[in-house]
C-alpha cells in the first residue's frame, strides 16, 4: 500500500496541524508558490534582484493578457536530450525534468505574476510569521498539561484483528503523528510498560504502510533525523520540486531569457539569491521544452540542486576539468559556461547510451570547449590525468529524489547499499589521483550525490580521506545547506566532515544533495599507477576485507559457474536482436567462445 492510496479516504491531519503549526507548503495552494526552491522555508525571503523591478513594472502594463491561471498544464515535452536517469538504468541524477508537473491551482487563486510576485511574496511572509506565531502559543498551551498517551500503539488484538482487514490509511496517519508526537516527549507521554524502541518499529511499520517504502529503506530514511523531521522529509517526497531552468550564460543573459519568457506567457521567478542563472517557473502557457528559447539552447531544464556541485567545483578559465560521470550532461553544461567556453573539459561517463543525451546537450547549449569520452571512471588516471578540478557526480541510489522516482521507495536494498558505496570510494579515489596537486589555479575533486544516505556520502569521503592523506576537505563555498554529519549511530568520521553540505527536500525544497570539496596539497604514489578498474576492484576487495566491510561476493563478477547459463541466454537473445540467428551452424560455439560473437558467427556463416 502506498499513500496515495489514502487519497479516497477522509483527510487525516497533517503533521503541523496536529502540532499546532500550519503547513509551511502545500501542492497547489499559496503557500506552495511562496515556498520559492532553495529558500530556506522557514526564513524570510530577500527581495528579488533589480531586473526583476523593471520587468515587474513592464508586465504591469500588460497584466491582464498574462494571466496565466489556466489549470494543470503539463509544461514539458518528454525532451529526449535530458533524458532521466531513471528512463535510461539505475543511477540518478537530480534533473529528471519529464516528471516535473504543475498542481491545480484554484480558480480564485490571485494570478502571480512578475508584477505581483514581490508583494505576494511578502504577503505570504506575514501570513506565515503569524501563523509561527499562532502556532508557538498554541505548543506552549498544549505543553502545560499533556496528557499520557495511552493506547497509541495497538495491542496484540487489535494487530490481529487488523491482519485481516484492509490497512485503514486514516487511522495509521493519525498514529504516525501521535507516535511522533510520544517519541519527541518519551519521558512524560509514553504508555507504561511500553519503551521507546515499540514506538519506534511501530512508526516504522506505519511509515511502510502510510508512504509505501520498504522496511529497510524506511528505517535507514528515519535514522538520520529526528522522528519530527523524518516525516517532514517522507512528507516532502510525496510532493514535486519547483520545475526550475538554469540560464545558459553561453548563449544568453538571465535578463534577457526572463523577458522572452514573460513574453510567450511563462510565470517565473529567480530560484533565491545563491544563484545568479536560476528561474523557478511557477505556469506556463508554452511547454518549456519546446520553446524556441529552449531549442536554442537558452536554458536547460535544470533541478536547482544540481547546481551545486559546479558552483562548489567553481571551475576557472583555461583550466583543464574532468566530470568523471557526467551524462546527461546538465553539470557538464553550466562548467563549459562557467569556464566561458575556454580551457578543456574531459565529459566522461560509463553508459554509451547515456552519453547520446550528453553530447545532444553539450550541441545544443553551444559548448565548445568539451570532448566526450566513455571510461568506465575508474580506469583514470591510468587514461589521462593531470587535472586542475574533477566533478565527480557519482551514480547513488537517488534517495534524494524520491518525489521524481517513487520505485526507489521498494527498490532500494540492503545490497544496493553496500554496492554503490564500494564503486562510489574506487571512483573518489580515482578522482583524487587523476588531480594535478601542482595546479596553478585549481587542484579539486567535488564529490556528489543525489542521495542522503550516510553510506554514500560521509562514509566515503571519510574513506578517502583514510586513503589518500594528500587531501583536505575544505569549504564548498555554498551559501546554502546543512553540515555533512561529523558521527553516525556511534562511527566517528574526520570531523572536517561538517564542511561537507548536506540538501533536503523538506528544509530547501530542492532534491536531496551531499557535496563535498577536496583540496590535493601534495602528489602521491598512486597518481602514476597505472592500474585499470580490475587491479584496482581486486585492491579494493582485498583493503575492505582488511576493514572487515562486507561486499558482496557478486559484485562485478559475472563469471562465476551458476552465472554460465544467464550469459548464454544473454549472448542469444542479443544475436536474436540483431537479425542473427542462434541455430545456425556455428552459432554456439561462437556464443561459448565470445562476448561479442556477431564477427565469429559472420565468419562461419
Ligand atoms: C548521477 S548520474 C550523472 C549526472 C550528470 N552529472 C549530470 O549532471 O547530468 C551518474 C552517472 O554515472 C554514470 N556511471 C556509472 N558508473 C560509472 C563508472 N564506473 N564510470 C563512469 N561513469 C559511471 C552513469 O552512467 C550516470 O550517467
Amino acid at each position: 500500500m502506498g499513500r496515495k492510496s489514502k487519497n479516497k479516504q477522509a483527510a487525516p491531519p497533517s503533521l503541523d496541524e496536529f502540532q499546532g503549526k500550519k503547513p509551511v507548503y502545500e501542492v497547489g495552494s499559496k503557500r506552495k508558490r511562496g515556498n520559492t526552491a532553495g529558500t530556506d522555508s522557514k526564513k524570510s525571503k530577500k527581495p528579488v534582484e533589480d531586473f526583476e523591478e523593471e520587468l515587474a513594472s513592464d508586465e504591469e502594463k500588460e497584466g491582464s493578457e498574462k494571466e496565466v491561471t489556466e489549470a494543470k498544464k503539463s509544461l514539458f515535452d518528454d525532451s529526449e536530450d535530458e533524458m532521466s536517469a531513471a528512463e535510461g538504468d539505475e543511477f540518478y541524477d537530480s534533473d529528471n525534468g519529464d516528471q516535473a508537473r504543475f498542481s491545480d491551482d484554484s480558480d480564485d487563486e490571485e494570478a502571480l505574476s512578475a508584477a505581483n510576485m514581490e508583494a505576494m511574496s511578502m504577503r505570504l511572509d506575514e501570513e506565515l510569521e503569524d501563523e509561527e506565531d499562532d502556532a508557538e502559543a498554541e505548543l506552549m498551551e498544549t505543553n502545560i498539561a499533556q496528557p499520557r498517551a495511552n493506547n497509541v500503539l495497538p495491542s496484540a488484538e487489535e494487530e490481529e484483528e487488523r491482519n485481516h482487514l484492509a490497512p485503514d490509511v486514516t487511522i495509521i496517519r493519525t498514529r504516525i503523528l501521535e507516535i511522533v508526537k510520544v517519541l519527541e516527549d518519551f519521558k512524560n507521554l509514553g504508555e507504561e510498560g511500553r519503551s521507546r524502541s515499540d514506538y519506534t518499529v511501530q512508526l516504522i511499520k506505519d511509515i511502510c504502510d502510510y508512504y509505501g517504502y520498504n522496511p529497510y529503506l524506511a528505517e535507514k530514511l528515519f535514522n538520520l533525523f529526528s522522528p519530527s523531521e523524518a516525516i517532514e522529509f517522507f512528507e516532502a517526497n510525496e510532493i514535486a520540486r519547483p520545475v526550475t531552468i538554469r540560464t545558459n550564460t553561453l548563449k544568453t543573459r538571465r535578463r534577457d531569457l526572463v523577458q522572452a519568457l514573460i513574453n510567450r506567457g511563462v510565470n517565473l521567478q529567480p530560484i533565491g539569491t545563491w544563484t545568479k542563472v536560476g528561474l523557478q517557473i511557477f505556469d506556463s502557457q508554452v511547454p518549456i521544452g519546446a520553446t524556441p528559447e529552449y531549442l536554442a539552447g537558452h536554458y536547460i531544464l535544470q533541478a536547482a540542486s544540481s547546481f551545486l556541485p559546479v558552483m562548489a567545483l567553481a571551475p576557472q578559465e583555461g583550466e583543464r576539468v574532468l566530470d568523471m560521470a557526467s551524462a546527461p550532461g546538465g553539470k557538464t553544461t553550466h562548467i563549459a559556461a562557467l569556464m566561458k567556453n575556454t580551457g578543456c573539459i574531459f565529459a566522461n561517463d560509463f553508459s554509451k547510451p547515456r552519453t547520446k543525451s550528453l553530447i545532444a546537450n553539450i550541441h545544443r547549449l553551444g559548448c565548445k570547449n568539451t570532448i566526450v569520452c566513455n571510461y568506465d571512471a575508474r580506469e583514470f588516471p591510468k587514461v589521462i590525468g593531470g587535472f586542475d578540478r574533477i566533478l565527480l557526480d557519482a551514480p547513488c541510489a537517488g534517495t534524494g529524489v524520491i518525489s521524481k522516482d517513487p520505485l526507489v521507495k521498494m527498490n532500494r536494498t540492503e545490497k544496493d547499499f553496500i554496492q554503490l558505496p564500494h564503486l562510489q570510494k574506487q571512483l573518489l579515489l580515482s578522482a583524487i589521483d587523476s588531480i594535478d596537486a601542482n595546479s596553478k589555479t585549481g587542484g579539486y575533486v567535488v564529490y556528489s550525490t543525489c542521495s542522503v544516505t550516510v553510506e554514500e556520502n560521509e562514509m566515503v569521503v571519510d574513506y578517502a580521506l583514510r586513503k589518500r592523506p594528500n587531501v583536505k576537505l575544505v569549504e564548498t563555498g555554498l551559501e546554502i545547506g546543512k553540515e555533512g554529519f561529523t558521527s553516525y549511530r556511534g562511527k566517528q568520521f574526520n570531523p572536517k566532515l561538517k564542511l561537507t553540505r548536506r540538501y533536503y527536500p523538506h528544509t530547501y525544497n530542492v532534491d536531496g544533495f551531499y557535496v563535498a570539496k577536496f583540496k590535493k596539497v601534495a602528489p602521491s604514489i598512486h597518481d602514476i599507477s597505472k592500474a585499470g578498474s580490475k587491479e584496482k576492484e581486486d585492491r579494493a576487495r582485498a583493503e575492505e576485507e582488511e576493514e572487515k566491510s562486507l561486499i558482496n561476493d557478486d559484485f562485478a563478477s559475472f563469471d562465476a559457474d551458476q552465472d554460465k547459463e544467464m550469459i548464454e541466454k544473454t549472448k542469444k537473445r542479443q544475436l536474436k536482436k540483431k537479425g542473427i540467428n542462434v541455430h545456425a551452424k556455428g552459432a554456439k560455439a561462437a556464443i561459448k567462445k565470445s562476448g561479442s560473437p556477431k564477427e565469429e558467427l559472420t565468419k562461419e556463416e
